[in-house]
């Protein structure tokens, strides 16, 4: 038994060193009580890199978020962001990365610049507005009239556009999005995208949870299923047009679960 424990403390160790993973999960076990969740999940996420975590309900893809975040603490296997374990040093993993919930929670009563203003200044990060917030504010396409209005009239769309300026004017090299194009009308989620693309642009490794098939295929490189507690299916997109076969991600998402 410790032989085998010693033996993944290795693996885990050499698949770390070896690798310029910004995003590492690397034979993640994790239960709820007897139920077990993760079960030796392995997944990185390359800076620059777009990936898209799909799953069926129930699958692990908020767990597998809340082990990077350092909200849960693995069993088993090794979680880093940029080689820093998020539960053992969780000011230094918060430090590199961003966090987009479903729901972005931002102060109503304040503006888009105010509200990014006080989130750079809880992070201790710099804040100048000239050369820091418009910027920011700028490369997600926020319309100016909009920057010193409050966000307490913004749509679900121009509030996930504060989110990003903020992690962009963070310079954090990791984002995590959990569900951000649910809710979205067609137009705001192709915008979405495009803000990913920004974000990869700036050398960002994007981990983006969701269901919505479409969005994972105009944007990510790489789009991997959840089932059974591990990547069951992986896909990388080719280059061209037609990124990825649309109707053979469809066909797989869409197949009856194994009896759990
Ligand atoms: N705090 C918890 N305590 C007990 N069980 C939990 C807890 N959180 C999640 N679970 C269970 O773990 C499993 C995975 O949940 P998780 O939320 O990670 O799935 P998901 O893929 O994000 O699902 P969805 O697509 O529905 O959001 C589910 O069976 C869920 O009921």
């Amino acid at each position: 038994m410790l032989q085998r424990k010693m033996l993944r403390a290795r693996r885990d160790l050499t698949i770390i060193e070896g690798t310029n993973a910004a995003i590492l999960l690397s034979g993640v076990r994790h239960s709820y009580g007897p139920r077990a969740v993760l079960r030796d999940l392995d997944l990185t996420v390359r800076r620059g890199e777009i990936y898209a975590l799909l799953g069926g309900n129930g699958a692990g893809k908020s767990t597998t978020l809340n082990a990077l975040l350092g909200f849960i603490a693995p069993s088993a296997g090794a979680v880093r962001i940029c080689g820093v374990d998020p539960v053992t040093q969780p000011a230094q993993a918060r430090a590199l990365l961003a966090y987009v919930p479903e729901s972005v929670a931002l102060y109503d009563h304040l503006s888009a610049r105010e509200n990014v203003d006080y989130f750079l200044a809880l992070a201790g990060a710099a804040r100048d507005r000239p050369s820091v917030i418009d910027p920011a504010l700028e490369a997600v396409g926020l319309p100016v009239h909009a920057w010193d209005a409050r966000v307490s009239g913004f749509s679900k769309g121009m509030r996930q556009k504060v989110a990003i300026a903020l992690a962009l004017a963070r310079h954090v090299p990791v984002l995590l999005l959990d569900e951000p194009t649910s809710g979205l009308d067609p137009q705001a989620t192709l915008e979405f995208n495009r803000l990913l693309d920004t974000a990869r642009a700036r050398d960002v490794a994007v981990l983006m949870v969701t269901h919505d098939l479409l969005s994972a295929v105009d944007v990510a490189d790489r789009i991997g299923f959840l089932a059974d507690g591990r990547i069951d299916e992986e896909r990388t997109a080719t280059a061209g047009s037609a990124r990825f076969d649309l109707n053979a991600l469809h066909a797989r998402y869409a197949q009856p679960r194994a009896a759990a």
